[in-house]
């Protein structure tokens, strides 16, 4: 087998009943003769929070039909981003692509978003507000609202139109660039847009419909909510902490400014004397 050159991450946790079908629809995705990529260049990388819902066993059936797939099981870890980030730093490809397991990102489009990566294009993101494209109609409206909100408080700090999607690529050299990585919570493409500094030309966006959840359950609950909230507020200061330094020495000057002139008349007035 040739070296993977592109490698897909899957966090999943507890989605055995859904990695069959994501695992060979992706490879039936890129075993068409349309593929701008080569099937046996990808290998998908199950990251895997010790779900024991036969997952790994799953894995080894897909492993012995000849499927490029392996899993790593975190049992001392959990949570989504921090999943993401271990995959990515596992990978073998140094064109790295992330996406749920549960079939709302549809594996069709994973040999474009592959292909999109290139030491130009160092960001893809695959976006649900864009032309021609929408939630799946059974989305319920309250997630609607919560990613609508999550999306317009993220508008400061980037350029992306989904900056909340978690079907995205990065180039290693990209992620490598990045420092100092949150990872709790789910939102690890807003983190990486920011702290890997992409500029906006290195930044493709491939518009996709996002489905409904094949089998099993979602796993955002108000925590997730919470955790959002807080890396905000630590990627504003990431992103601004340099204006408040900024502000802080105009107060300070402002105020030697002042102080001058209060005391230019009485300096004025001694030397007379
Ligand atoms: N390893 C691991 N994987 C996890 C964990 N929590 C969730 N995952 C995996 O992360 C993927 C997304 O989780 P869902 O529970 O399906 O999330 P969602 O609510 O549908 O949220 C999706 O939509 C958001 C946009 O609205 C995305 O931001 C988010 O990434 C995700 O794609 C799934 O493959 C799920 O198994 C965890 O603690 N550990
Ligand atoms: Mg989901």
């Amino acid at each position: 087998m040739s070296t993977p050159q592109y490698s897909v991450i899957v966090p999943a946790y507890k989605e055995a009943r859904n990695l069959r079908p994501l695992v060979t629809r992706i490879f039936a995705a890129l075993r068409r003769i349309d593929s701008p990529v080569p099937a046996e260049l990808v290998e998908v990388l199950v990251v895997d929070d010790n779900s024991r819902d036969g997952s790994v066993e799953e894995v080894a059936a897909l492993q012995r039909e000849g499927y490029t797939v392996r899993i790593i099981v975190r049992t001392t870890e959990r949570g989504l981003s921090s999943a993401v980030v271990r995959g990515f730093q596992e990978a073998a490809g140094d064109n790295m692509l992330c996406m749920d397991a549960d079939l709302q990102h549809p594996p069709e489009y994973v040999p474009q978003m592959l292909a999109a990566l290139s030491p130009h294009t160092l960001f893809v993101l695959g976006t649900r507000y864009a032309p021609g494209v929408e939630m799946d109609k059974d989305w319920p409206l309250y997630r609607r609202v919560i990613s609508s909100g999550a999306r317009l408080l993220a508008l400061p700090l980037t350029s992306a139109s989904d900056p909340m999607s978690g079907f995205f690529g990065i180039r290693k050299e990209a992620f490598l660039k990045a420092r100092a990585l949150n990872g709790a919570g789910f939102k690890i493409a807003l983190e990486l847009l920011v702290k890997a500094h992409v500029p906006r030309g290195a930044l493709a966006e491939v518009p996709f419909s996002f489905g409904v959840r094949a089998e099993g359950e979602s796993k955002l609950t108000g925590k997730v909510m919470i955790k959002y909230l807080e890396q905000l507020a630590e990627l504003y200061w990431y992103q601004f902490s340099w204006l408040v330094v900024l502000a802080a020495v105009l107060v300070f000057l402002v105020f030697v400014l002042l102080l001058r002139a209060l005391w230019a008349p009485v300096d004025g007035a001694q030397s007379k004397w």
